[in-house]
């Protein structure tokens, strides 16, 4: 999947909106950061990974397009944008670690006092982040790909893949390497509700590159394991714990669960971008969403109820699943076994 869903074009951000997808391919451009915070709050970009390399456009648009005649007026501008951007969506940690990347440099440049010298080396340095994010995922990809056996039967969750990241994908990019590598796998993707990442963006993916898929509703994890038709689960994260929590797509933890029950291993793929070391488990934020998207199909051109409209609803967009559940943590710089709070520190290079 060749596909780099988040563009730079002198100037302007250019992204695909994956609410539209499998539907339709809309591709949509801006040059205000307000309208990347909203692409970003509603999903028209999703994922971890690629939120974080929005939030970085987002910040290099703030700064290309300053009339600032000096560093103060520009640094005040960028504060606002970052503020604003920093607004959108709490679980995933990349939002967060895109944005003080970009504040630290927009810091960093204005030392000299030339506004123009900002400007550039924030667009370098967002689309450093993008490049970078493409390169990891690749590294971790050839990891990741160790762990799976030719002729496995893998399952995932939500969507993982090019559009979730910069491009090519974390969990799913283990997936993609294995396959790259002539290694027989079948993937199971599950649905996903309520937003439906799994079946609309997942098997898009899926499909579009020849690699075998399967759709399951998130209903039949159980069952297929409980038949032994599961061979291993790789799946994302949207915030690793140095205890070895994390957060990711709701519906994970049960998923993990039911691994454990029937011994199927299981692993989450991240960045270390996307480890946390600072925040305990008490301090980690579940977005809660529109409770629509629960009550609709995920289909955006129109609110079709699937339910009484006035119902009430809990639509937490993510979970936690505790370390004692994960296999193994795969990053670029290696995978982290337990204890997580020796291992995710000695990949972080903390010691
Ligand atoms: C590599 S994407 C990581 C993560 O992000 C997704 O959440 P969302 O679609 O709500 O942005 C999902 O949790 C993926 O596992």
């Amino acid at each position: 999947m060749k596909i780099i869903p988040i563009q730079w074009k002198e100037g302007r951000m250019v992204w695909i909106d994956t609410r539209f997808i499998p539907w339709e391919e809309i591709w949509r451009e801006t040059t205000d950061y307000k309208r990347v915070a909203k692409a970003i709050k509603d999903m028209e970009i999703r994922g971890a990974p690629a939120i974080g390399v929005a939030a970085a456009f987002g910040m290099a648009l703030a700064a290309y397009h300053s009339t600032a005649k000096d560093v103060d007026t520009l640094l005040k501008e960028l504060e606002e944008a970052k503020s604003v951007l920093a607004k959108t969506r709490p679980t995933a940690v990349n939002l967060f670690w895109a944005l003080d990347r970009m504040w630290e440099k927009a810091l960093e440049l204005s030392q000299k006092g030339d506004v123009e010298a900002v400007k550039e080396g924030l667009v370098e340095e967002a689309l450093s982040i993008q490049r970078e994010d493409i390169e990891t995922n690749m590294k971790m990809g050839k990891i990741g790909a160790q762990l799976i056996e030719d002729g496995d039967v893998i399952l995932t969750h939500c969507n993982t893949g090019a559009l979730a990241t910069a491009g090519y994908g974390t969990a799913l990019g283990v997936i993609r390497a294995a396959w790259e590598e002539g290694k027989k796998i079948q993937v199971i993707a599950t649905e996903t509700r309520p937003v439906a990442q799994g079946a609309r963006l997942t098997v898009w993916e899926l499909v579009k590159e020849g690699i075998p898929a399967r759709l399951i509703s998130d209903t039949m994890v159980g069952y297929l394991m409980s038949k032994k038709k599961i061979d291993k689960v790789f799946l994302g994260a949207d915030r690793i714990l140095l205890s070895g929590h994390f957060a990711n797509k709701i519906g994970t933890y049960q998923i993990a669960i039911l691994a454990h029950y029937h011994k199927v291993p299981f692993y989450t793929v991240a960045p270390t971008s996307t480890i946390d070391p600072k925040r305990t488990l008490d301090e980690l934020i579940i977005e809660e969403r529109n409770p629509d998207e629960v009550k609709c199909c995920p289909y955006p051109k129109e609110k079709i109820y699937i339910t009484v409209p006035e119902v009430e609803v809990y639509n937490p967009a993510f979970d936690v699943t505790p370390p004692e559940l994960v296999t193994g943590i795969v990053t670029e710089k290696g995978i982290a076994y337990p204890p997580y709070w020796i291992s995710l520190r000695k990949i972080l290079g903390m010691g």
